[in-house]
């Protein structure tokens, strides 16, 4: 049997550096927000539907989505942020299951689902268990800052949009704590993947 796990963590808490290091494991990551880039890709069904919603303004010249200037607009306004969810995630829902779907077919030992989102949206149904990345406020802060270079504001918003990392702490059956090494944070990984595989 195929274990289904769910990965989740703020933003910018280190979810894609554990689902490298899981991807070395020979499992299979579902990985919800390169999905999220593809299903919105110019003449898919959702990328209709953003530019009716939002209009032509949030299109680079070349007719791409400019994501900046979407980002710019749905992490300050709660509203137009559920209206592009409710436009990108049910097609994103649809391949998680596909590509869930195919590692199980394939006989995989797990497959992850890499889901910022997980709680949020009430996903966990589509998962056995769930691992988060935790990281306290101040580092998510610094590393966001750092990775994206946005100023403090912009990092801000983007951090307060989604629910915060102590109270995912309890919904979550394992927690790695990503405030130390990346050395600590794969130990604690194996641990746990040694426990459930
Ligand atoms: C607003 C968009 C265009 C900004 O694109 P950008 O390239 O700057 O960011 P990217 O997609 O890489 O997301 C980075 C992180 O932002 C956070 N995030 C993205 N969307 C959301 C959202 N709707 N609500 C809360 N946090 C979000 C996640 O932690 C994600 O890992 C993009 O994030 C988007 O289309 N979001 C809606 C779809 C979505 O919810 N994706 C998240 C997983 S399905
Ligand atoms: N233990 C660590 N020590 C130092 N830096 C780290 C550590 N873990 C992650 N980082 C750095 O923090 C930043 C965020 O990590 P990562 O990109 O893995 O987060 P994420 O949760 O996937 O982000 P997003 O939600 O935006 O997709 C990256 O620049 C990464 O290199």
């Amino acid at each position: 049997m195929t274990m289904v796990i769910g990965l989740t963590g703020g933003i910018a808490s280190g979810k894609s550096t554990v689902s490298n290091m899981i991807r070395e494991q020979q499992i299979p990551i579902v990985d919800a927000d390169l999905i999220s880039r593809q299903v919105v890709e110019v003449g898919k069904p959702a990328y209709h539907q953003i530019q009716e919603a939002f209009g032509s303004s949030i299109l680079n010249e070349d007719e791409t989505i400019n994501r900046e200037k979407l980002g710019s607009i749905i992490f300050q306004d709660e509203k137009k942020r559920y209206l592009l969810n409710s436009i990108v995630h049910p097609a994103v829902r649809k391949e998680m299951l596909q590509q869930t779907g195919m590692a199980k077919r394939n006989k995989e030992r797990a497959v992850v689902l890499d889901i910022p989102l997980l709680f949020e949206s009430k996903l966990t149904q589509m998962v056995e268990k769930t691992l988060l990345i935790y990281v306290d406020e101040n580092t998510q802060l610094e590393r966001l800052m750092n990775r994206n270079s946005y100023l403090k504001e912009e990092a801000l918003s983007r951090i307060q949009s989604q629910m915060p990392l102590k109270e995912k702490v309890e919904l979550a059956d394992e927690v790695i704590n990503n405030n130390g090494t990346i050395n600590e944070t794969r130990q604690q990984l194996n641990r746990i993947l040694e426990k459930w595989l």
